[in-house]
């Protein structure tokens, strides 16, 4: 196919367990192939550090030396990333880059994601497009969710009305009509809060198969607390911060160890089931990592009123949907194509949005804006 090109993608989510990396073949909007991926996971040292940010970040100046230094130390485990895929697959045109995001509120009109572009594309000699969401926050919209225009183009012969829900921190949901219009928002908490119970509980980074929630019974009385948040009677586009429902955890903070996990998995099912979707789907596939917690997706089976899947039963990789996804969402950009829409992140306007540095490339290859050098 013409116009295709070769994006490694880069995505860091809000987890903060490490970086994905994926590569694909596209011309923005069709995909003509996903090629190797892999994942680099952040020591604890460094998720620890990550993690800290969140909370000084509404009011962190920029020059802040904490945040210099992990900034750097981030950008340099997506460099190991781009080496190791690149020294696999020499012909790659871009990288696209989503970076750490440390804090999103669009009502304010900020988002942001830490991670030195520049470097990485002196350091890889790749170009590099960055900066996805500010875009799109600036023009008045959420900001996020962005993946929506990738899972229209890579659920494009799934039946349909289909959602398509991402589990990470948080969760979000696309659907997709049957008309082909997209619909988006974040559903509410995904894992980032049964992370933190779970750490806090039994050490471990995360509430491993869904084991501590198994054994406890979810509180109705914390449930219908938690669901009182206005968020939930908001209607769509909307999206969220990591942190946006960290009082949950305070809201929780009597429960056993088992009630609590089971109360907080009830508290993600809750809110999926409440998006307020445009039609009833006629089938849910799920990807991102909550997909490997049995309870919660016994849960969703439970609520919903459809099949619910993991997206890897058609074929595709459900975790590094995201990391392909700004690989697509860079070569989009480059071309000026939306990755936004009114009906996705309430942008005024379909809107591109993303910079490019070429920082470790000189001259820049023509190929990148669509002329063969001859
Ligand atoms: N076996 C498992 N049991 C329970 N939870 C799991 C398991 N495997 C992964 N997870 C969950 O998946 C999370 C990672 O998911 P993922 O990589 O999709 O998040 P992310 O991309 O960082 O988030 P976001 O989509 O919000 O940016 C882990 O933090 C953990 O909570
Ligand atoms: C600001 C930010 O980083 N948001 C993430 C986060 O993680 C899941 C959800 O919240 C989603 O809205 C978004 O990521 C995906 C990749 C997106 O933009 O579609």
């Amino acid at each position: 196919m013409s116009g295709m090109l070769t994006a490694i993608g880069l995505m860091s989510g809000t987890s903060l367990d490490g970086v994905d990396a994926a590569v694909i073949r596209t011309d923005g909007e069709r995909i003509e192939s996903c090629g190797p991926a892999l994942s680099l996971p952040y020591s604890p040292e460094l998720r620890a550090r990550a993690r800290g940010l969140l909370d000084r970040a509404a009011s962190l100046p920029p020059d802040d030396p904490e945040l210099l230094a992990t900034e750097q130390d981030i950008t340099f485990r997506h460099i190991e990333a781009v080496r190791e895929l690149h020294s696999l697959l020499p012909d790659v045109d871009l990288v696209g880059f989503h970076g750490q995001t440390i804090l999103h509120a669009p009502a304010e009109r900020r988002t942001w994601q830490i991670g030195d572009a520049d470097r990485l594309s002196r350091e890889t000699g790749l170009a590099v497009v960055h900066d996805f969401r500010s875009a799109d926050v600036a023009a008045g919209g959420e900001g996020a969710p962005l993946v929506p225009w990738f899972h229209a183009a890579l659920l494009r012969d799934a039946p349909k009305p289909l959602a398509v829900l991402n589990i990470g921190g948080v969760a979000n949901v696309t659907f997709i009509d049957t008309d082909g219009s997209i619909h988006a928002c974040d559903t509410g908490p995904g894992n980032a809060l049964l992370d933190d119970w779970a750490f806090s509980h039994t050490g471990q980074a995360c509430d491993v198969d869904g084991r501590l929630a198994r054994q406890g019974k979810a509180s109705p009385a914390l449930l219908e607390k938690l669901l009182a948040d206005p968020y939930f009677a908001r209607p769509a586009p909307k999206s969220l911060d990591r942190q946006s429902f960290v009082s949950a955890l305070k809201t929780v903070a009597g429960c056993t160890p088992e009630d609590g996990a089971a109360t907080l998995s009830a508290f993600t099912i809750e809110a999926v089931r409440r998006a307020r979707l445009p039609a009833t789907p006629v089938l849910w596939y799920v990807c991102g990592g909550g997909r490997h917690n049995p309870v919660l997706m016994e849960g969703l089976r439970r609520a919903l009123q459809a099949p619910v899947r993991p997206v890897d039963e058609s074929g595709l990789d459900g975790d590094m949907l995201e990391a392909q996804c700004f690989g697509f969402l860079a070569v989009r950009a480059l071309r000026n194509l939306p990755l936004s829409a009114p009906t996705i992140t309430g942008a005024p306007a379909m809107l591109s949005g993303g910079r490019l540095t070429c920082a470790g490339l000189f001259p820049i290859p023509y190929r990148l804006f669509g002329t063969e050098r001859t």
